[in-house]
């Protein structure tokens, strides 16, 4: 009888970040003793949304870490559109700060697309901003969006030469889908991307050598849907009840990603676990853009960090 296929390499993302957080520390003290520039970063977050302080807290203690400077605005809930848009103002004016993030979703009242076009496209460490888009479709250099650029490193990190493979991207989301098969493209990947309205979804998961899941639904994408040795790209942070009944019952929750774990570790060559894998890139990378920022800002031509 033949043996089961080893399981999954599981792809280390939470060290793969922490090792690339250091790079950046370092070569942001040098930035500073070199040329006086310390790189600063604005976190702006409006209202309470739980999920959302646990990440601006992560952001500020490992900007801080970094050697960084780190000023986090908690706006009440209630703040209007034009209080918003001044402190954007402001910041893009504030020659000590080079990266500003609005964490996102905002509430209802406020409009999205006008909060992002506010911010000086420089300054866009989220690479968020219509120009930075625009650049990266056409090959210019601007600030690429953090979740896709950490998950290349990992991609190129697990598989080395992109070129050739197939990859799939579900979800085609502007903040992570769209920017994900933009970054592959460029690596000379084959790129599909898939979304709600694909038909017969886990045949086209089946056709990746590189499967992106940026769907925000838990334990979406199944086993039978991989192909044997193919590369997971798990996106998804996604909050569930605790496994234990008991503790669910209090509330408890876990997080998990938009792949159903222990059934593509069978199938897939390797996979990032949630947590542990992308999530921690995203932050690395938001330091490595501010780094990149401020090296711009001061005419200073940035370290290599990989
Ligand atoms: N690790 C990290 O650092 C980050 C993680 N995330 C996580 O990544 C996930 C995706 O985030 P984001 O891109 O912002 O999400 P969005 O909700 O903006 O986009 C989700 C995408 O998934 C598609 N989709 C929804 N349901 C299905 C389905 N049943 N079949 C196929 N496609 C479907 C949607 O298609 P359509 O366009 O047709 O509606 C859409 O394109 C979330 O879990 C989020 O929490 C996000 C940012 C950073
Ligand atoms: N303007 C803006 N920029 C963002 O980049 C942005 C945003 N808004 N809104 C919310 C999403 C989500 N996001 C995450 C960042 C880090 C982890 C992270 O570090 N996750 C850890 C811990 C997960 C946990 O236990 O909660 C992990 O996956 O291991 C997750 C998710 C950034 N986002
Ligand atoms: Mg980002």
């Amino acid at each position: 009888m033949a043996d089961a296929p080893a399981p999954a390499r599981r792809i280390d993302g939470k060290s793969f970040a922490e090792r690339l957080r250091e790079r950046v520390a370092s070569a942001a003290a040098r930035l500073e003793a070199d040329h006086g520039v310390k790189p600063g970063l604005a976190v702006v977050i409006v209202g309470e949304d739980p999920a959302s302080q646990i990440y601006v807290r992560n952001k500020g203690e490992q900007t801080v870490a970094a050697g960084m400077r780190s000023d986090t605005h908690r706006l009440a809930e209630t703040t209007t559109q034009d209080e918003l848009l001044g402190l954007i103002a402001r910041l893009n004016a504030d020659r000590g700060i080079h990266g500003v993030l609005v964490q996102m979703p905002l509430p209802a009242h406020i409009d999205s697309a006008a909060v992002l076009d506010a911010i000086d496209p420089d300054k866009d460490v989220d690479g968020f901003h219509v120009v930075n888009a625009g650049r990266l479709a056409v090959g210019l250099p601007g600030l690429v969006p953090c979740t896709p650029q950490g998950s290349i490193l990992l991609l190129k990190d697990a598989l080395g030469d992109l070129s050739g493979l197939h990859a799939v991207v579900v979800g085609r989301s502007n903040i992570v889908g769209k920017p994900m098969a933009q970054l592959l493209l460029a690596e000379n990947c084959t790129v599909t991307i898939a979304h709600s309205r694909t038909r017969d979804l886990a045949a086209v998961c089946r056709q990746a050598d590189i499967l992106v899941a940026a769907v925000g639904r838990p334990e979406m994408i199944r086993g039978d849907w991989i192909k044997p040795g193919a590369t997971i790209i798990d996106v998804g942070i996604n909050r569930v009840p605790s496994s234990d009944p008991a503790k669910a019952a209090e509330g408890r929750t876990r997080v998990v990603g938009d792949v159903a774990f222990k059934e593509a570790e069978a199938v897939a060559g390797a996979i990032t676990p949630v947590p542990g894998g992308v999530g921690p890139m995203t932050i690395a990378c938001l330091l490595a853009n501010t780094y990149v920022a401020a090296c711009r800002a001061a005419g200073v031509e940035p370290e290599r960090l990989d």
